[in-house]
């Protein structure tokens, strides 16, 4: 209890390990709090508390082993949320598992289930679990198209190739393109990203997402000042570029789901643009509760470097086109 209460009074924040077990056939294990306890009733990940000088992986076997009798073998670093709950701040540090001996069974007598991957409810989950449900159902690349030329067949045969390469997750980028282009492009682009099992958002124009069945929108920075509130339900991914902790503030404050952190590194389509470095994403993803995608001179080969920061992956235009 001391060790704890030390913990929190050296970084203001109490580090907590969870692990999102995921079985052979996609689910993912949920232990229900127990009654009397902080976020009683609700479901959570199982895990629990760093203890003073542990390292958070051992601290997560200690728990896993402690919560549902089960060795975890790897464990990839998922997201790690900063979350202030009334009297209380905590920063989830979630991993994700799937190698694991033994069956998970309750050693504390809380109920368990298994979720499918994709029915994971907010609702039923603490506050801070939201944005790891949105890093679960995130992929590691996010492609964003290069505006389109004069000719759509051949943009869309490029599209095509993204999506053989494994691409699931895209932002029709095509600023400049009137509303008789723009919107059948956007249909057959969205016609073949979910012929592949993707997801489609559309660069600013959230008008045009339910007009169109659309995923989700990408908010550009100035949007970011501009809007007063998040603009589509959460049903549709918003996401936002940011390029620093102050457009950080903007998007948290207008609940985005999912960031790109611009620019990483130097890129040919932003020439003038200074690059914040490795460094600076590293910080950035530390203070956004949402996962964050690193933007800008990406390629295929700095998916795990980004991941190791405490991203989500790399979005790219000329990396992943
Ligand atoms: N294990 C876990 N904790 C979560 C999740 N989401 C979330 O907000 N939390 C919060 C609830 C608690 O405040 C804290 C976890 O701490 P814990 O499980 O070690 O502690 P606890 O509240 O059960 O109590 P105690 O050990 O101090 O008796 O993190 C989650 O998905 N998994
Ligand atoms: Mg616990």
């Amino acid at each position: 209890m001391n060790a704890t209460l030390d913990a929190e009074s050296t970084t203001g924040m109490i580090h907590v390990v969870a692990a999102a077990l995921v079985d052979a056939e996609g689910r993912v294990l949920l232990a229900q709090r127990p009654p009397g306890k902080h976020l009683a009733g609700y479901w959570e990940f199982p895990g629990g508390k760093v203890e003073p000088g542990e390292d958070p992986i051992d601290a997560l076997r200690r728990e896993i082993r402690e919560e549902i009798g089960v060795d975890i073998g790897d464990a990839t670093r998922l997201i790690a949320v900063p979350w202030r709950y009334p009297g209380k701040t905590i920063l989830l540090d979630v991993y994700r598992v799937d190698d694991f001996h033994g069956v998970p069974h309750s050693c504390e007598g809380q109920p368990l289930k298994w979720m499918p991957l994709l029915s994971l409810d907010p609702d039923e989950m603490p506050a801070a679990d939201h944005p790891v449900i949105h890093a679960l159902h995130l992929p590691p690349t996010y492609l964003v198209t290069p505006e389109p030329g004069d000719d759509d067949a051949a943009f869309l045969d490029r599209l095509d190739a993204a999506l053989d390469r494994g691409v699931r997750l895209v932002q029709l980028r095509a600023k400049a393109l009137d509303e008789a282009r723009l919107i059948p492009l956007a249909r057959e682009a969205l016609r073949r990203v979910r012929a592949a099992g993707g997801q489609l958002l559309i660069n600013s124009r959230f008008d045009l997402v339910e007009e169109l069945g659309l995923d989700g929108v990408h908010l550009t920075a100035a949007q970011l000042r501009r809007l007063d509130e998040r603009p589509l339900s959460r049903q549709r991914w918003v996401a936002a570029s940011c390029h620093d902790a102050e457009e950080l503030a903007l998007a948290q404050k207008l609940d985005v789901d999912f960031i790109a952190f611009a620019p990483v590194a130097a890129t040919a389509s932003h020439p003038g643009a200074m690059p914040a470095g490795w460094n600076a994403f590293e910080r950035f993803c530390a203070a956004s509760t949402a996962p964050v995608y690193a933007l800008g001179g990406m390629r295929q080969e700095d998916v795990e470097r980004a991941r190791a920061l405490g991203g989500q992956g790399i979005a790219g235009i000329s990396g992943l086109w």
